[in-house]
Formats: structure tokens, C-alpha cells, sequence
């Protein structure tokens, strides 16, 4: 499956839901066993929550798109298919979450290419389920300091930290991800599967239980005017840079 929003992959609400439809179909594939997630656009994976669905919309939309988001992670973090992302670009934020929700993360090996859960950078907080996602991945300790610091990570630190599995040269990406992904389907497909369900149950059971607090908590943390002036800060300091 190939990202393909160009400018830079923002998950807004349309992608999200168009990105579940997606997986429901290839989850009731019987045909389908695997997925490779990389981007159609150059340089970046995905730059993360679409910012402008967080920005000076009313309550109703606020929590139309957490559930979107909430839906985009307990499909791809429970799916039964072999995950593999694929990442040839940039990935802040959300984008770094979906490659963290995959079963294997394979990265092009370009310094500049970045990756992390950098949201403390933007005045706002990865709510518990990235958290439990990102230390499932790295352990506590990792975890903890790059959130804390809202690090976002060169490919070759990300590789040395954990939160991505190898690094290999963007050309060879594609052909990497595909030995990986037979590598994993040579295994029975139900012993895989109750295994992954294994390690992850605890994690999705603590969102599905509180799903609607969730979207609860984001809502209030979102309204807030101090949270809305850092969200329009970072939005203009983004433009700045470019001129
Ligand atoms: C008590 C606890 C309660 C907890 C409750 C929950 C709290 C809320 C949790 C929310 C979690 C949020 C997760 C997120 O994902 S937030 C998004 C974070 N993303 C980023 O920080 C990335 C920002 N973007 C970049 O760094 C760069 O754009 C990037 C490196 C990705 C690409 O750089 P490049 O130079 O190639 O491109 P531009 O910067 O010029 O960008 C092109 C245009 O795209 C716009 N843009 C970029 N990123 C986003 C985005 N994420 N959303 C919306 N729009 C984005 C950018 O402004 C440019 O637009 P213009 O062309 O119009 O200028």
C-alpha cells in the first residue's frame, strides 16, 4: 500500500479513512497474508496528524477524527496480516506511529530522513496508546527520553535505538521489504497470529476499554486556547521556513 497525499502524507480525516477502508479489504482477503506500508511521495513516509483537522474546528470534529485515528491504529495494530513498513522518508509523529504499529520497520539509510514521536516539540503530549506502542518497541527507558525530549531521530540513531529494525539503501528498499515479508509468511499463519496477539492484547484491550474517554481527554486537551496557539505557532513556523 502506497501513501499518496502529496504534499507530505498528513493523516487528515479523509486519508485515515480511506487508509481503513483499505486494510478491511485486504484483512478479508483470504489471499491477502502481508502488507508493505511505504509513501508514493518523495522523501516523506508520512508527516503525521493533519494539524489542520486540530485547529479551530468545532467539538464534533474534534472527535470524528480521534476515532479516525484511534480506528487507523487498533486495525493495523490487531491485523492479522503480516506488516511491514517500508520507510522511504520522514515519518514525525502519527507517521512514525503507524511504523511503529507495523510488525517490522525497515528505513532508507539517509541521515536526513527522520523519525520519531516529536509531539512534546509541538506543546502537545502522544496520548498512552502511542506511549505503550513506542515502549513496546524501544523499552521504557528509550521510550521515555525521546518522548519526553519530543526527539526526532536521524535513520542511523533510530536504527541504533531500536525503533527501526535495519536500515538499507533507498534503492534497495522495495526488494528488502519483500525478502522480509516472505521471511515472516514462511511461518505458519495461526501460530504468527496468536503470537502477535499475545504480545499485543494488553495494549489494545487498555484503548478499546477507554475509547470513549479518549476521545474525551482529546477533545479538552485540543480545545484549549494555550493548545491552539502553540498548534497555530507551529503551523506558521512551518511556512516560515520555507521562505
Ligand atoms: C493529558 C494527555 C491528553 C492527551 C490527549 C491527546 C493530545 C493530542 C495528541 C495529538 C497527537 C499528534 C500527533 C501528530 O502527528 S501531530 C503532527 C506532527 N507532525 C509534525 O510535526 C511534522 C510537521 N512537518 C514537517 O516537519 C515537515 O513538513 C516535513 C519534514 C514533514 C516535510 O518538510 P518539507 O520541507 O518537505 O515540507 P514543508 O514543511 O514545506 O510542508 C509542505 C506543506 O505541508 C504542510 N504540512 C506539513 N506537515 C503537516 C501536518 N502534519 N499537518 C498539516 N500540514 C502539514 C506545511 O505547512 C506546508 O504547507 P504549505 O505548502 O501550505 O506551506
Amino acid at each position: 500500500m502506497k501513501f499518496k497525499s502529496p504534499p507530505v502524507n498528513s493523516l487528515s480525516l479523509d486519508f485515515l479513512t480511506e487508509f481503513c477502508i483499505s486494510l478491511e479489504k485486504l484483512e478479508n482477503d483470504r489471499a491477502c497474508r502481508g502488507v508493505i506500508l511505504t509513501s508514493a511521495v518523495p522523501k516523506i513516509f508520512s508527516s503525521g496528524l493533519d494539524i489542520t483537522e486540530m485547529c479551530g474546528k468545532s467539538t464534533e470534529h474534534y472527535a470524528e477524527f480521534w476515532r479516525a485515528v484511534q480506528e487507523m491504529w487498533l486495525r493495523l495494530y490487531s491485523s492479522n496480516m503480516v506488516t511491514v513498513a517500508a520507510v522511504n522518508g520522514s515519518s514525525p509523529a502519527g507517521g512514525c506511529l503507524i511504523a511503529l504499529t507495523c510488525d517490522y520497520r525497515i528505513m532508507a539509510e539517509n541521515p536526513k530522513f527522520s523519525i520519531g514521536l516529536n509531539e512534546a516539540q509541538l506543546g502537545i503530549v502522544a496520548p498512552f496508546w502511542f506511549k505503550d506502542t513506542f515502549v513496546n518497541v524501544v523499552g521504557h527507558r528509550v521510550a521515555e527520553r525521546s518522548l519526553q525530549l519530543g526527539s526526532l531521530h536521524s535513520a542511523p540513531e533510530a536504527h541504533r535505538i531500536g525503533l527501526v529494525d535495519e536500515l538499507v539503501p533507498e534503492e534497495k528498499l522495495k526488494d528488502r521489504a519483500t525478502a522480509v515479508m516472505q521471511q515472516w509468511l514462511a511461518l505458519p499463519d495461526h501460530a504468527r497470529q496468536l503470537t502477535k496477539t499475545m504480545m499485543r492484547k494488553a495494549v489494545l484491550d487498555r484503548l478499546v476499554a477507554h475509547r470513549e474517554e479518549d476521545v474525551q481527554n482529546f477533545i479538552s486537551f485540543i480545545s484549549k486556547e494555550s493548545i491552539q496557539k502553540s498548534l497555530r505557532m507551529y503551523m506558521e513556523m512551518l511556512k516560515k521556513k520555507k521562505s
